[in-house]
């Protein structure tokens, strides 16, 4: 059979009343789903889809995750950095190559419209004649999520208001959208009315079959609005070959830490007692508990899919162990054979200090004391039709002043400042980033945040704990083996280092994958070769000044 090298999909985003936990809540589908469908192709392929926007009353833009867009950074669809947004009735176009192997994801990047449920995978397998340096029988996808019952509206308003209203902890945790809410809660009326019911198919709970003796690929993946999560099987090891489409140096494992935006692939062997089945069980980590284990059931064939075990679902390791949450972190490294290492030095160091803070009484998030704002005029527009004055044309701060600050406590003056200006990086210059956490506005409270970037995979060269030295640490960096990601967590107190390449024009978001933490300013935008930049499709264009 020839490979035609080439996707076309034609996709229709809509809202739907769905059951994901068994509790009715409308949700954004695609072509009837959430999850969405799967996007399987082969490195080096290209993927068109046409988006349909048919949310009646709401913009749409779609991020496909982990892809660089290498020569195409209008499809990458960040909402004001990359794109318009597309108007209802509208169907946008994206064109792109998936130019590496791997696992990578795609979902809305539009306000908080994430956490609606507009997501799926994207699965790029190795060229023909191309050998992976493992072996499995079946691979099977599962995406991890949170799930609130209050719409993103509400969610986005209580954030955006004076006083603050918190989004909370979520209702649910789904595993491939299913999840299970207990519907015994609520009142007879509510369940009379149809609001919750343990009999929908929608919530039907997570099943994957397995044969003895067989070995499988899970691609796990976290899509969380909120929650870092815990994933494990009962009574079954894993081993991680790979992150964020990187091999890695095989890690076998308990249990898995994964943070929201990051992707594994795991083996698992089908080796325990065949009679029965297993709980597959996430578990909220990082911050106190307040929702439920979310179950699947890890089936062995030919139990009944849905026979639940009979055991206790595993609790995943305990919340507040910060230890444990370094130590799988720091034992992740690149794999023999598949090293890409980093350079040895680079030409500039960003530090950027995660800080909670308030802005004319709202609460918001901030990197060195800025909190992002979004430009109206999509930057990569701006910059390339010389739109100067769409946005703030200093550049943020490159430090913070960290003699003087204490990460361990509540920051003297939390009052930050809004801004849009963007660090403009030399075309190919390598550059350090590196992240410092510290307290909240809330005593002894530090938040674990996933940092995401557009356009690259960087090398993560380090984690510690408390305040980074910057004379001391950069000795300790990890120059030989480190792996290549494109998230990574920056844990509670600690620091995080990275290096990456300014090698693909464009215009790229790094922000914190927590949709409300992005939403109240937690991101920057780094520019890098846009006058390299081919001619932008007029379809990303029609809002700010781009009108005309
Ligand atoms: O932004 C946030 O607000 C809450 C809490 O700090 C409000 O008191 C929380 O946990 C966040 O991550």
């Amino acid at each position: 059979m020839m490979i035609i090298p080439f996707h076309y999909r034609r996709w229709e985003a809509k809202y739907e009343y769905k059951f994901l936990d068994c509790y009715k809540k409308l949700a954004i589908t695609i072509n009837g789903e959430t999850p969405g469908p799967t996007i399987i192709a082969q490195q080096g392929d290209t993927i068109v889809v046409d988006l349909k926007n048919s949310l009646l009353t709401e913009n749409v833009a779609i991020h496909w995750h982990g892809i660089r867009q290498i020569g195409t950074p209008w499809s990458d669809g960040t909402e004001g950095l990359t794109q318009c947004p597309s108007l209802p009735g509208e169907i946008h176009t994206y064109k792109f190559v998936v130019d590496r192997a791997g696992t990578f994801l795609y979902h809305a990047h539009y306000g908080m419209q994430r956490s609606a449920g507009l997501y799926g995978s994207i699965h790029v397998s190795v060229p023909n004649g191309v050998t992976e340096p493992f072996s499995y029988d079946y691979d099977k996808n599962i995406i991890l999520n949170d799930w609130y019952h209050q719409s993103t509206y509400e969610q986005a308003t209580g954030l955006s208001s004076i006083p603050f209203v918190w989004v909370g902890e979520p209702q649910s945790l789904l595993i491939q959208g299913r999840g299970r809410y207990n519907c015994s809660v609520l009142s007879t009326s509510s369940i009379e009315a149809g609001l919750c019911n343990t009999t929908n198919p929608d919530c039907s709970p997570y099943s994957m079959t397995v044969v003895s003796g067989k070995t499988y690929r899970l691609r796990i993946s976290s899509l969380t609005s909120l929650s870092a999560l815990n994933f494990e099987i009962e009574g079954h090891n894993m081993t991680v070959v790979e992150a964020d489409g990187h091999y890695v140096q095989p890690l076998i494992i308990k249990n898995l830490n994964i943070y929201s935006g990051e992707t594994y692939s795991v083996l698992v062997k089908a080796d325990q007692d065949p009679s029965r089945n297993y709980w597959a069980a996430v578990n909220v980590i990082g911050r106190q508990p307040q929702t439920p284990t979310g179950l699947g059931i890890f089936n062995y064939y030919p139990n009944h899919p849905l026979k639940s075990p009979t055991t206790t679902p595993p609790t995943g390791p305990l919340w507040n162990d910060s230890d444990y949450r370094f130590a799988q972190s720091l034992a992740i490294k690149a794999r023999q054979g598949y090293i890409d290492p980093p350079p040895q030095n680079s030409d500039r160091v960003i530090t950027l200090l995660n800080t909670q803070n308030r802005i004319d009484g709202y609460t918001k998030w901030a990197v060195n004391n800025v909190s992002f704002v979004f430009p109206n005029t999509p930057y990569l527009i701006a910059l390339k039709e010389n739109l100067t004055d769409t946005f703030d044309q200093s550049s943020p701060p490159e430090n913070y002043d960290s003699a003087n600050y204490d990460i361990y406590s509540i920051a003297k003056n939390p009052n930050a400042t809004y801004s849009n200006g963007i660090y403009r990086l030399e075309f190919n210059s390598t550059v350090d980033i590196v992240l410092q956490n510290a307290n909240t506005m809330n005593a002894n409270n530090s938040e674990t945040h996933p940092w995401h970037l557009h356009g690259h995979d960087f090398w993560v060269l380090g984690y510690g704990k408390g305040k980074f030295d910057s004379v001391n640490d950069p000795k300790k960096y990890n120059l030989i083996n480190p792996i290549k990601k494109n998230t990574v967590p920056l844990h509670t107190f600690g620091w995080t280092a990275l290096r990456f390449q300014a090698n693909n024009p464009g215009v790229w978001a790094f922000h914190c994958h927590i949709e409300s933490h992005f939403y109240m300013g937690m991101g920057v935008v780094f520019e890098e070769g846009v006058e390299r930049v081919g001619k932008l499709p007029t379809s990303i264009m029609g809002c700010g000044e781009t009108k005309s």
